[in-house]
Parts: C-alpha cells; sequence; structure tokens
C-alpha cells in the first residue's frame, strides 16, 4: 500500500519501520513544519493515510483526507471534544476514518477485561476504585486516551461511579485517575480496586510501541474496503 504519514515522529517513525517490513511504501512523511508539502500531493498516490500527531492537529488533518477521499487511521489523542463534529464531517462528506485511543491488540483486550471486572464489582460496595497510567514525558495530554477509554468502559458498569477526574478524589460519585510522567515508559494502565479485607489490581504495561504501531498498521491495511466512521470493534470483531 502507499501510506501518507501525518506526523513522523516517535509513532510515525516506528509505523515506517514496519511499514517497509510488509513492503508497503510511504509517500510522505508530514510534519509540523512541512504540512505544506500536502499542497503538492496527488491523492492518487496515497492508499491510506495514518494521523500520530498531536490533539491540535488531527481533527483538521481528518477534515483534509476527507476532502481528498483518502481513508485515514488516527492514533492521535486528547481531542475527544471535537470528535462528534469530525464525525458528522466525514459523513457528510462521504470519508471514511477509523480512530483508537490504543491500537495494540494486548490493550484492547485489556478493555475487555476492565468491563468483566468492573461488572463483577459494581455488586461489592467494600471496594473503591481507582485508575493510575503512566507515559513518558513528552506526553501532551492527560489523562491518556487508553486511561479514557477504560474509564468510559467501567463507568459503563459501575453505577456508582458516574463521571472521571484526573487527580485524587474522595467523592464517591468520582472515578480518580492518577497521571504519572517518567521516561521512558511507553504506556502503563492500571485498574485497583481497594477494600479494607485486601485488593484487586489489573494492569497492561507495553514494553516498546511496536504493539500500538503494528495495530494501526493492520487497521491501515483493512480501512480502504470499508466506508464512513469505523471502530476498532469493528476491525477486531471481538
Ligand atoms: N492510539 C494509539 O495506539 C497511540 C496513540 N498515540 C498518540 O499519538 C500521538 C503522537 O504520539 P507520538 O508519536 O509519541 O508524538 P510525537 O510528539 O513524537 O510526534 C508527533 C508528531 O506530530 C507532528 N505534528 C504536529 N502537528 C502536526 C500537523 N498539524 N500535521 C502533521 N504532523 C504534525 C510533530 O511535528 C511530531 O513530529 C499522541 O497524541 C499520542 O497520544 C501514541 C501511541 C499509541
Ligand atoms: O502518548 C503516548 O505515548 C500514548 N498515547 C496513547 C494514549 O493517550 O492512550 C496510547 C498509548 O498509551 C501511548
Amino acid at each position: 500500500m502507499k501510506i501518507l504519514l501525518l506526523g513522523y515522529g516517535k509513532m510515525g517513525q516506528m509505523i515506517e519501520k514496519l511499514a517497509l517490513d510488509r513492503n508497503h511504501s510511504i509517500v510522505a512523511k508530514i510534519n509540523v513544519d512541512n504540512r505544506a508539502d500536502l499542497g503538492s500531493l496527488s491523492a492518487d498516490a496515497v492508499d491510506v493515510a495514518i494521523d500520530f500527531s498531536q490533539p491540535s492537529a488531527a481533527p483538521d488533518n481528518i477534515k483534509w483526507c476527507v476532502n481528498h477521499q483518502i481513508p485515514v487511521v488516527v492514533g492521535t489523542t486528547g481531542w475527544a471534544s471535537h470528535k462528534a463534529e469530525v464525525d458528522q464531517y466525514c459523513i457528510d462528506n462521504g470519508g471514511t476514518y477509523l480512530v483508537a485511543s490504543n491500537f495494540s491488540i494486548g490493550v484492547n483486550i485489556f478493555f475487555k477485561l476492565n468491563k468483566f471486572l468492573a461488572k463483577l464489582m459494581n455488586s461489592q460496595s467494600d471496594y473503591e476504585v481507582s485508575m493510575k497510567e503512566i507515559h513518558h514525558t513528552h506526553k501532551l495530554d492527560a489523562p491518556s486516551g487508553t486511561a479514557i477509554t477504560l474509564a468510559e468502559g467501567l463507568m459503563e458498569n459501575i453505577q456508582t461511579k458516574t463521571k472521571w477526574v484526573n487527580q485524587a478524589s474522595d467523592k464517591p460519585e468520582e472515578l480518580s485517575i492518577i497521571s504519572e510522567r517518567v521516561d521512558p515508559a511507553p504506556g502503563t494502565h492500571s485498574i485497583q480496586y481497594d477494600s479494607r479485607i485486601d485488593s484487586i489490581k489489573i494492569t497492561h504495561t507495553a514494553h516498546s510501541r511496536e504493539g500500538f504501531a503494528m495495530g494501526a498498521l493492520l487497521v491501515a491495511e483493512w480501512l480502504p474496503n470499508q466506508k464512513g466512521v469505523k471502530t476498532m470493534e469493528d476491525f477486531l470483531q471481538f
């Protein structure tokens, strides 16, 4: 496939490596300082775009792809407040895009494990639940997109929790997400249930960015045969 990289930082460079290993070609590597190069790019030269840029950039990058009828895989997090508008723009203009807070297969299994455990714990009022996410010091957003997805899955199944906060909290309705920034942390997420008697904790730890990049690349191979706003659940079918 002919791939356009929107964002050529830590993730873009990892995706390039894996894409070339899978005999794909990279038609352009766009960063903040050469975004003007998009103007000279022929849409016919691109089969799919992959956006791992930054929160302030993703919505406009997606709209550019929609306008040029290029399906786009979006890994960039931190722009959830714009998602409804971007979804509608994609639908209104016949585009195709998929955004996921985390493309690693392991984390998507962890998403399911989180919901399963939350269902079991909903009736266990002696436990207090909290979350922690650990990432590298260059990360722009907090809490992580993955942590927000985990929080949403947990709150679907634990009736007492109605909002998440990115700080410690003793309010029963608030789910606390603590964000820690330390290098080189590619991404660690944990959910912990504590009672006077015992504690239950589940954790996913990424050892590198390879799982995120491979997941995004596999979605990029699948997306061009799809239409509209797609989800990781559409791709994984589990
Ligand atoms: N969904 C997932 O599985 C994962 C998501 N991410 C997310 O991906 C994003 C990027 O992460 P990293 O690669 O670590 O960041 P990074 O900071 O290493 O790279 C981002 C790149 O985007 C470029 N950029 C900024 N504005 C741009 C624009 N308007 N158009 C094109 N490029 C632009 C920057 O020049 C930079 O090189 C973050 O939002 C992060 O949360 C990261 C890993 C996995
Ligand atoms: O910025 C990162 O590095 C990561 N961001 C994503 C997120 O915000 O969840 C995914 C992964 O945790 C790495």
